[in-house]
């Protein structure tokens, strides 16, 4: 694997679902402490691509490495050491307590024992003190509203470690405050060294946010390069160009 710092590589992935190709020759690099926002219309494949990420999904073409091995040769439990992932409205069926879900980030590190070790309580602690939640450890998650189920769900993720941070539109449900606390946050864990990749549909935000913007259309990596200068009007409009108009712009290029 080339490039020093690349964790993750995806490298000419292919994915398909039933007769559709959601991924077409997808490659790139996930590098430690960058920010990383992936962006694109509803449907280019964002979740998707990072369920390739977290392992969940397979290419049907190309590879996705880990850590310089291919991410097949992983086992679960070591992808979860190193990657933690905030999925988007996540909602269980029972009330676990907000200490609890937390708890369960701890679960790659003591797997099968009956309560939670002196290291994991300290680590749930403080994410929950780093999510500024810790008022809320002992209430039911499912009576939460959504930004504080969103903030739990944060708190899992610091929980578990990791080197690796991948978050499905992290943003969602949260208030203007809490949207500052949750890019704060990210840009501290970047700051120790994690890769942080999420996805967005807030592309003004993301430019003054994150550092590197890859933008996905209709499967295929569109532009990847620095946040800034990527997410401007120009790169955007064809971003976000429907369907029909983009067409015009292709046969016209
Ligand atoms: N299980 C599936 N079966 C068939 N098609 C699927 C399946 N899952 C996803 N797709 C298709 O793959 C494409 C990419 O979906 P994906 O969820 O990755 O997009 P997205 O960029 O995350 O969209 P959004 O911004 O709306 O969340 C879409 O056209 C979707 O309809």
């Amino acid at each position: 694997m080339s490039g020093k710092d690349a964790i993750l590589r995806v490298e000419h992935a292919g994915f398909r679902r039933g007769h559709r190709t959601v991924l077409h020759d997808v490659s790139l690099d996930i590098r430690m402490g960058e920010m990383t926002a992936l962006l694109g219309p509803n449907g280019a494949g964002k979740t998707t691509l990072l369920r390739l990420l977290l392992g969940l999904a397979r290419p049907d073409s190309g590879q996705v490495w880990l850590d310089g091995r291919p991410m097949a040769h992983w086992s679960r439990r070591d992808v979860a050491r190193r990657i933690a992932y905030v999925p988007q409205g996540h909602v269980p069926l029972f009330p676990y307590s907000v200490r609890d879900i937390v708890g369960m980030g701890r679960l790659a590190e003591t797997p099968f024992a009956p309560t939670l070790h002196e290291r994991d309580r300290v680590a749930v602690a403080h994410a929950l003190a780093e999510l500024s939640i810790t008022h809320l450890a002992a209430r039911p998650y499912t009576e939460l509203s959504g930004g504080e189920r969103q903030a739990v769900l944060l708190a899992r993720a610091v929980a578990q470690g990791g080197h690796i941070l991948i978050l499905d539109e992290p943003e969602t449900g949260l208030d203007y405050g809490q949207k500052l606390r949750l890019y704060a946050l990210l840009r501290r864990l970047a700051a120790q060294g994690r890769a942080i990749v999420a996805t967005t549909h807030d592309p003004i935000q993301a430019a003054g946010i994150f550092d590197r913007a890859i933008l996905l259309r209709h499967g295929r990596v569109m532009a990847d390069g620095p946040a800034a200068s990527l997410l401007a009007p120009p790169m955007l409009e064809r971003l976000y160009a429907r369907q029909d108009q983009a067409k015009i712009e292709e046969s016209f290029w």
